[in-house]
C-alpha cells in the first residue's frame, strides 16, 4: 500500500464523503463514491463533482454509484453515512470487502469501531475524528470552508505501515492528518461538543447565534460539555473540559450563522444522529454511575423530534 495510488471507496458521499473523495480523487487515488442520493449520483456523473474551498473552485471527475454497483475491491474504504445508516451501507458493501480492506470512519459519535467490527476483522478497522467542515450546498455541490484536521488510529491500536500509509495519502491529498494514539480522547472530545451544540440548536430549531443569545442556553451547553467529560473521565478517558468548554465558547461567539449537521438534518425531515451522540453518553453514564441530567433532557427532545419525523406528525 505504500507509496502508490490507492484503490478508495467512499462509502455515503455526502458532504464529508464528497470532500474526502474530491481531494484523494485530485491526489491521483482512484476514488468511487457509493451513495443512494440518486439526484446527488446523477449530477456527479453528468457535471463532475463541484469542490469549494478557500483555496477555489473545481470540477472533480470520478465515478459515482449505488453500493450495489460498485464491483471493485477497494483497499481503503472510507466511511462517510451518518452513523444511524452504518450498518445498512456496510451490509450493502459486504462482499466487496476483502481480507485486505481497511475501513476508515471519521463519523461523529461513539460506537463506530464496535459497529464496523461487524463486517470487518479489529485489525482492519480505523476510528477518528475530524474537524473539517463540509456541506452539500446542492446535488454535485460540495462546499467546506476553513482550517480541519484529522486524528485516527487503528480499533486495535497498533501501528502499521498501512496505517501510515493512509494517513500520507490523507495528507498528500491536503488533509491534515495524524495517527494519534490517544484518538479516543479526540473523539469524546468531539462528542461533547457535538452532544452540546447539535442536540440544542436541534431541539430548538436555531443557528448557532440563537443558543448564544440566551444566557441559559449558553449555560446549558457548557453544562451538557461537562457531563460528557465526566462521563469519558469516569471510563479512563482523558477529556479536558476546559478545552471543550473555550472551543464550545468559540463556536458561540465565532459562528453565530452555523447550522449544525443534527439541525440540517432535522431541516431536511431526516432522522439524527442522536442515539450515537447524546445517546451512547447516556447509555455510558448509566453504565458507569455519573449523573447527566442535561444530556439525558436533550435526548429526551430529541427523541421526540425524531419520532415525529418518522411518524410525519406536524402540528399543522
Ligand atoms: N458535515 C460536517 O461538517 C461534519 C460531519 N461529520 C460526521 O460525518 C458523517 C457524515 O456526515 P455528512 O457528510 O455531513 O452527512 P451527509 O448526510 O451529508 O452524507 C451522508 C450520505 O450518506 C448517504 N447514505 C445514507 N444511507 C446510505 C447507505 N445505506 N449507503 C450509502 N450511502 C448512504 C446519504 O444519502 P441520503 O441523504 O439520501 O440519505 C448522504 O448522501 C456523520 O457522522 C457526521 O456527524 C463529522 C465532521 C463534520
Ligand atoms: C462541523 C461541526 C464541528 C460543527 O458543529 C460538526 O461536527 C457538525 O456540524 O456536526
Amino acid at each position: 500500500m505504500t507509496g502508490k495510488s490507492l484503490e478508495i471507496a467512499v462509502l455515503g458521499a455526502g458532504a464529508m464523503g464528497s470532500l474526502f473523495g474530491a481531494r484523494l480523487a485530485l491526489a491521483g487515488h482512484a476514488v468511487t463514491l457509493l451513495d443512494v442520493n440518486a439526484a446527488h449520483l446523477a449530477a456527479i456523473n453528468e457535471h463532475g463533482l463541484k469542490l469549494v474551498t478557500d483555496e477555489g473552485e473545481c470540477r472533480v471527475t470520478l465515478p459515482a454509484l449505488r453500493p450495489e454497483e460498485y464491483d471493485g475491491r477497494p483497499e481503503l474504504l472510507i466511511l462517510f453515512t451518518k452513523t444511524l445508516h452504518t450498518r445498512a451501507a456496510l451490509e450493502s458493501v459486504r462482499s466487496r470487502l476483502g481480507a485486505d480492506t481497511w475501513v476508515l470512519s471519521l463519523q461523529n459519535g461513539l460506537g463506530n469501531a464496535e459497529a464496523i467490527g461487524e463486517f470487518v476483522a479489529p485489525q482492519r478497522i480505523i476510528v477518528g475524528m475530524t474537524t473539517y467542515p463540509g456541506d452539500l450546498a446542492g446535488p454535485g455541490h460540495v462546499e467546506s470552508h476553513g482550517p480541519g484536521v484529522i486524528h485516527m488510529m487503528s480499533a486495535d491500536g497498533a501501528a502499521s505501515p498501512e496505517l501510515n500509509a493512509i494517513a500520507a495519502a490523507l495528507n498528500g491529498a491536503g488533509l491534515v492528518c495524524d495517527v494519534d494514539p490517544g484518538v479516543h480522547v479526540s473523539i469524546w472530545e468531539k462528542v461533547a461538543f457535538n452532544g452540546a451544540l447539535n442536540s440544542i440548536c436541534s431541539a430548538t430549531r436555531s443557528v448557532v447565534g440563537g443558543v448564544a443569545a440566551v444566557p441559559v442556553a449558553r449555560a446549558l451547553a457548557l453544562a451538557v460539555v461537562d457531563e460528557v467529560v465526566a462521563v469519558a473521565r469516569a471510563a479512563g478517558i482523558a477529556a479536558d473540559g476546559p478545552k471543550v468548554r473555550a472551543l464550545v465558547e468559540h463556536a458561540l461567539e465565532a459562528h453565530g450563522g452555523h447550522k449544525p449537521s443534527m439541525l440540517q438534518d432535522v431541516l431536511a425531515g431526516r432522522q439524527t444522529e442522536i442515539e450515537s451522540i447524546n445517546g451512547a453518553v447516556v447509555a455510558a453514564a448509566d453504565r458507569l454511575g455519573v449523573a447527566v441530567p442535561n444530556t439525558r433532557a436533550l435526548l429526551a427532545l430529541l427523541r421526540v423530534v425524531d419520532g415525529n419525523l418518522k411518524a410525519g406528525r406536524g402540528l399543522d
